[in-house]
């Protein structure tokens, strides 16, 4: 294999030779590089040693007793990187040998033997047989199928990537349903649907093994969805946890939507705005997506770090810090071509829903985006009122 040094963020590390030929996938090299992701990267570092920095403090751990497994490493930039730009230790594993040979590679090559080591195992054996305190999802596609052994696995953090968008956005819906046990659909906020199918997913992993998530950080790009979810253990959490699982009922005639949480017994079908029928999406998470102190705390080791991509990932987490944290998002442009209006520019929007007595805010998942408590009703006459 051709190898080549990259540098992201303070750590230099080698990787396969990146073929000019962009059509070659990424996942069909001998050993997977994808530059692209350089973005989930520095925003794994920082949150990384975000979390870390409060952990030890909180638990009295030295760094370098803090343990982060990448299950799923190829390189093992990612674990690399976490290992070197923050101090903990890290176990970076790869079924393929490829990947492991260059994994050993790397960690001599960065002198990082005293705290980093590889492992060449099946991930779900790996975390079934070992506790991490923070355990880092990031297949290729979807990482159903490790997040059973990921959530034994994880003590204090779980990092999930997940890059199969069409079946978490309901675009393939079968193999949504079969990959995430709940039914997604695809409309104008198919984006936060993805979001809030994986939580629910990685909610009912948990609660089996007494165990409840709170989400620190969640954010959607156009190729993956990455959450950051705290653990906690302990039945009562767990069960409390559960209650923030439910349905969206959603009318596509007049746009309404309607989230019921817990065990929802009966979901009307009848939309109580048009009385047209509502599709339903679920079971799917309804609690908060983002806390926003640690959103702060990421972007402060984002101002303090050397990022490639450092005003991308200044921009997001703000977006995700900002965001007003309910299901689900609305699309202004979507609304107004339905109602036959032109769209307004969105701050001044924002601002006729709050001098309103709303509360609204933009989002991280479009720049058309924007999050109310205003019914579809509502903002339908603050649109119509500034025509
Ligand atoms: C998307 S790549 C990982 C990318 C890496 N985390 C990064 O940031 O560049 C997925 C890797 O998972 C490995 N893999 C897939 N299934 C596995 C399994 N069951 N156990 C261990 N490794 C596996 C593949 O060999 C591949 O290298
Ligand atoms: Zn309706």
């Amino acid at each position: 294999m051709n190898i080549r040094a990259v540098r992201e963020g303070e750590t230099e590390v080698l990787v396969p030779v990146h073929l000019e030929d962009v059509s070659f996938p990424p996942s069909q090299a001998p050993v997977f590089y994808n530059p692209a992701m350089e973005l989930n990267r520095d925003i794994s570092v920082a949150a990384t040693a975000a979390f870390v920095k409060e952990l030890s403090a909180r638990r009295n751990m030295a760094l370098s007793d803090i343990t982060y497994v990448d299950a799923l490493s190829a390189s093992g930039i990612r674990g690399l990187r976490i290992a070197n730009e923050t101090g903990i230790h890290a176990t970076l594993n790869d079924w393929s040998e490829d990947a492991y040979q260059l994994i050993r590679q790397n960690i001599g090559h960065l002198g990082l033997e005293d705290r980093v080591e590889a492992t060449r195992r099946n991930a779900n054996v790996l975390l079934h047989e070992n506790r991490y305190n923070i355990v880092d999802i990031d297949p290729f596609g979807t990482p159903a199928p490790f997040l059973a052994a990921a959530a034994r696995s994880a003590v204090h953090l779980l990092e999930v990537t997940a890059t199969d968008t069409a079946p978490l956005c309901g675009a393939h819906l079968h193999s949504g349903i079969r990959k995430y046990s709940a039914v997604p659909f695809n409309n104008e906020y198919h984006s936060e649907m993805g979001v809030r199918i994986l939580l629910g997913k990685i909610t009912r992993e948990l609660s089996v093994n007494d165990r409840a998530m709170s989400p620190l950080l969640s954010h959607a790009t156009r190729h993956y969805v990455r959450t950051y979810l705290k653990i906690d253990k302990g039945a009562k959490r767990t069960d409390s946890m559960l209650e923030q699982l439910g349905y969206i009922a959603h009318c596509p005639s007049c746009g309404s939507r309607q989230a019921f949480s817990g065990i929802a017994l009966f979901i009307p079908k009848e939309c109580t705005r048009c009385s047209s029928e509502r599709i339903l999406a679920g079971p799917l998470w309804l609690g908060s997506l983002h806390q926003p102190e640690f959103c702060n705390m990421v972007l402060n080791e984002i101002e303090n770090r050397n990022l490639g991509t450092k005003e991308q990932a200044r921009k997001l987490i703000e977006l995700c810090r900002d965001e007003l944290d309910v299901p689900m998002f609305y699309d202004q442009h979507i609304i107004c071509k339905r109602i036959g209006v032109s769209p307004s520019e969105i701050e001044g929007f924002l601002t006729a829903l709050r001098d309103r007595g709303f509360a609204a805010s933009r989002t991280h998942f479009s720049g058309t985006s924007f999050k109310t408590d205003a019914d579809i009703g509502k903002i339908e006459d603050i649109l119509f009122s500034l025509r």
